[in-house]
């Protein structure tokens, strides 16, 4: 079977001119002509695999970038995969196959989600880091391995260690140079650059779909949203809004439509109405919880919650529950016409807390009484 090794990028395909890429690109750019191992780090979606095949591309090494996504491949695989075999070294084993810390000969070995290697491969790792040598399943003979090596995860690598399920010495070896990549959320102003960039690329990537361009309101409401799937979310929403826009610019209102934002207000607004109304008020004292759901009733019919955990997507519940909080508050002083004292009682909030809250959000109510 062929290593799986990838196309290599150009430093410029890396869009995006705030601090943190400018940084990032520094920070690429200085220490890709040694061969010293680089972790990345930062959420998924965000571009690891992006500043590893720059590096890759800057770093002049002549052979393959060769990936292991670590998180992907059985842990009683995966040790094979990387260190190869001998023919009968297990069953199944009918000939012998280099691993890739081979196939990355004079090239780069990226192991993704390296968080998820199991500890004792852990241990053979950080081996074959001190003495550049493996040996294949099967076979007490030591090969030289000339590879650089370059990690990413998505995980607090420090919080595993804590806990036990990685190696301090390994993480040390590691982490010569860190290369974090932030969420896009802390970029906001690359959109615009990462729209040419990506829309480029999938002009050429052979799907036929050609992105259509973003009008000023649009570009606004992109800039708003906080995008829990980074860059790859980004890229997804451009493929999707070349299927569906039919070549128009996308306005704000087509810009939420593809976001499903108005949906997911709709939902919570809906949401918030059935609680409120089931809220036992002082002019309903007889109301039971029987004749009325719960709230959390109501709400554990809800499957978005699955959905979105497991979509795999960057999920903040903090900035989730600020934003339900936000949208509960200013649903109750419509509801209330403006009125504090009311919206509060619908909320169950003491009228002080509310206020709080209100400056907290920089809620004002004219009708205030
Ligand atoms: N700065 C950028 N400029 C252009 N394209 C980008 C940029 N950052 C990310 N992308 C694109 O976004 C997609 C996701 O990036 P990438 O696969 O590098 O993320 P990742 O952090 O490695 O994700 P994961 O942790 O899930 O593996 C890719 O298609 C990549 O080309």
């Amino acid at each position: 079977m062929a290593a799986p090794s990838v196309q290599f990028t150009n430093f410029e395909a890396i869009a995006g001119s705030s601090p943190a890429v400018t940084q990032m690109r520094r920070e690429i750019d200085s220490v890709s002509q040694y061969n010293v191992n680089v972790l990345t780090t930062g959420p998924t979606g965000a571009g690891k695999e992006l500043v590893v095949q720059a590096l890759h591309a800057k770093s002049g090494r002549k052979g393959k970038l060769i990936c292991v996504n670590c998180a992907a491949i059985p842990r009683d695989l995966l040790e094979a995969e990387l260190f190869g075999h001998e023919k009968g070294a297990f069953t199944g084993a009918s000939t012998s196959r280099k691993g890739r810390f081979e196939d990355a000969a004079q090239g780069t070995l990226f192991l993704d989600e390296i968080g998820d290697m199991p500890l004792e491969l852990q241990a053979k790792l950080l081996r074959v880091i001190e003495t550049r040598k493996i040996s294949r399943l099967g076979s007490n003979a030591e090969r030289p391995v000339d590879f650089r090596l370059v990690c990413a995860t998505h995980k607090n690598l420090g919080d595993k260690l804590h806990r036990g399920g990685f190696r301090e010495d390994l993480l040390y070896r590691l982490s010569v140079v860190v290369i974090h990549v932030p969420p896009l959320s802390d970029r906001i102003q690359d959109i615009p650059e990462l729209i040419v960039e990506i829309s480029t690329q999938i002009e050429n990537d052979g799907s036929d779909l050609v992105p259509p361009p973003v009008e000023l309101d649009g570009m606004e409401e992109l800039m708003r949203y906080d995008w829990p799937g980074n860059v790859r979310e980004l890229k997804n929403f451009l493929q999707r809004a070349a299927i569906f826009s039919r070549g128009k610019p996308l306005n704000r209102s087509m810009v939420r439509r593809l976001l499903h934002l108005d949906e997911r207000r709709d939902e919570e607004q809906a949401f918030l109405r059935n609680a409120i109304h089931n809220i036992p008020t002082a002019v309903d004292q007889t109301t039971t919880s029987e004749q009325h759901p719960k709230p959390f009733e109501v709400e554990k019919s809800n499957t978005s919650a699955i959905q979105t955990l497991r979509s795999g997507q960057r999920f903040r519940l903090k900035t989730h529950l600020e934003n339900i909080e936000l949208n509960y508050i200013t649903t109750a002083l419509e509801l209330a016409d403006s009125s504090v004292t009311r919206a509060a009682q619908m909320l169950s909030l003491k009228r002080t807390t509310l206020i709080a809250k209100m400056r907290k959000y920089g809620i004002f109510s004219e009708a205030e009484n």
